[in-house]
């Protein structure tokens, strides 16, 4: 864990190409582990949650070569290639790991145990677990929490409605669902973002999408053929990107483009709310990639208004509240936060840990039960802050530094790999300053 001191910033200027969409390079390896053949998938991301998914096919008996940085090659062993894992198999920090594993490893012929660090084992997993029970699964978690002990079934096709938005538990139960004796249909009341559907799609696998009176009505029917194996690659992550465009919105005189990145309209709320506070932002060269849309994003500096954020848009840009706090400290107004109370079971409580730490800084902030209220603009002052060890939470403070007065010294921002290798380069290569120890 190394701290790193971060400079107020005049500047922010450059072209970027950003490592790939965090939700789809797991989606990749996972489905390119039951796909007959090999998947390869170039611009993948090769961070701590990412790689945790390839250590845990790894175990499951599937070979995962990444021959390069950027590079995940996945020997699909089709539908029932998975090997009984030796041991309890880690998902380290990451609930996306451990709740798509959970759909797949509930209709395998054997018994696995899912668990992972401290910061995992805080998370809620019966959310996942109850749903799939209702297939059929055999799944024991303990008190509502990881590790999780999964007895492989024959699972029977539902009809089930999402308690939670989630796409971390539709795509557990759409993953159980390819195993169904019969068809498995969710209704989604707020829509979530839909990669697994468009890559199941590509895979051949017959999904039905239809949408009446705002509810998404999902239906998966078990396919008789084997999956077929993918070549793609990722787009850039949006939920990075946010990072790059917040900074630049807020440092002075700053125009950075930011090239090849997933604008998916279930993932793209942010950007909805950043056109709302008044950003400057340029989409150019729409095009598709990996049965994604993506484009460029040509970002510069903007006077930004405050915003009232609640209801299906929260879902939207679910990852992405650190960063909008952060921006409307510096935003004119009041900016409220409501029905975002799912925030706090993520990484960290990222209302409670985001409120403490931009207070430090000087913002003006109040901690709401599903949300919070900012008063801006006020004028941050550099001190030493926490980021919980919480990726987006780290990779926040730093932007916040960049606008700060004086130093920002923030405890650990190696944990922003668990989602954005590199980040600290790309922000160097645009123009800010840091010092790491
Ligand atoms: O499905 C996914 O890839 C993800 C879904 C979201 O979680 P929830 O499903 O818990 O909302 C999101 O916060 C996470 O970063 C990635
Ligand atoms: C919540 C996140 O990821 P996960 O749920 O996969 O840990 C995130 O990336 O912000």
């Amino acid at each position: 864990m190394s701290p790193v001191r971060v400079f107020q910033c005049s500047r922010l200027e450059g072209t970027v190409y950003l490592p790939g969409d965090k939700s789809i390079s797991h989606r990749a390896l996972l489905l390119g582990a039951i796909a007959q053949g090999t998947t390869t998938v170039s611009n993948f991301l090769p961070s701590g949650d990412c790689l945790a998914t390839a250590g845990a096919l790894r175990d499951l008996g599937i070979e995962v070569v990444l021959p390069d940085s950027h590079t995940a090659i996945v020997h699909g062993r089709g539908l029932r290639g998975f090997r009984c894992p030796e041991k309890p198999v880690n998902c380290v920090r990451s609930g996306t790991t451990m709740r798509l594993l959970t759909g797949l490893l509930a209709a395998q012929p054997f018994e696995s145990t899912l668990t992972g660090e401290e910061q995992l084992l805080r998370r809620p997993m019966e959310r996942v677990a109850s749903p799939l029970r209702q297939m059929g699964a055999h799944i024991c978690t303990m008190n509502g929490y990881a590790p999780i002990i999964i007895t492989g079934q024959n699972l029977r096709g539902a009809c089930l409605a999402l308690d939670v938005p989630s796409a971390q538990v539709k795509s557990a139960i759409l993953l159980a669902g390819i195993y169904a004796d019969s068809p498995a249909t969710l209704l989604e009341a707020a829509p979530t973002r839909d990669h697994t559907e468009r890559m199941l799609g590509a895979m051949g696998v017959n999904i039905d999408i239809r949408e009446s009176k705002g509810i998404r009505e999902i239906t998966l029917i078990p396919p008789t053929h084997p999956l077929l194996p993918l070549e793609i690659k990722v787009p850039g992550d949006f939920s990075s990107a946010a990072f790059i465009l917040a900074a630049a919105l807020l440092a002075p005189q700053s125009r950075v483009r930011i090239k090849d990145v997933g604008i998916n309209p279930t993932r793209i709320g942010f950007l909805d709310v950043l056109y709302q506070m008044g950003a400057d932002i340029r989409i150019a060269g729409e095009r598709i990639m990996a049965n994604e849309p993506v484009a460029d994003l040509e970002v510069q500096t903007s006077e930004l208004e405050a915003v009232e954020i609640k209801g299906d848009l929260v879902v939207r840009m679910i990852d992405e509240f650190p960063i909008l706090a952060v921006l409307a400290t510096q935003a004119r107004g009041r900016t409220i936060v409501r029905d975002a109370s799912e925030l706090r079971v993520k990484e960290t409580d990222r209302i409670a840990t985001v409120v403490k730490e931009l207070k430090r800084l000087g913002a003006r902030i109040e901690e709401r039960p599903d949300g919070f209220e900012i008063w801006g603009p006020s004028q941050l002052r550099g001190i030493p802050v926490s980021s919980h060890g919480d990726h987006r939470l780290a990779m926040s403070l730093f932007v916040a530094g960049l606008v700060a007065q004086g130093e920002t010294v923030i405890d650990d921002l190696d944990c922003a790999a668990d989602s954005f290798p590199g980040f600290l380069t790309v922000m160097q290569s645009l123009g800010a300053h840091y010092v790491q120890y």
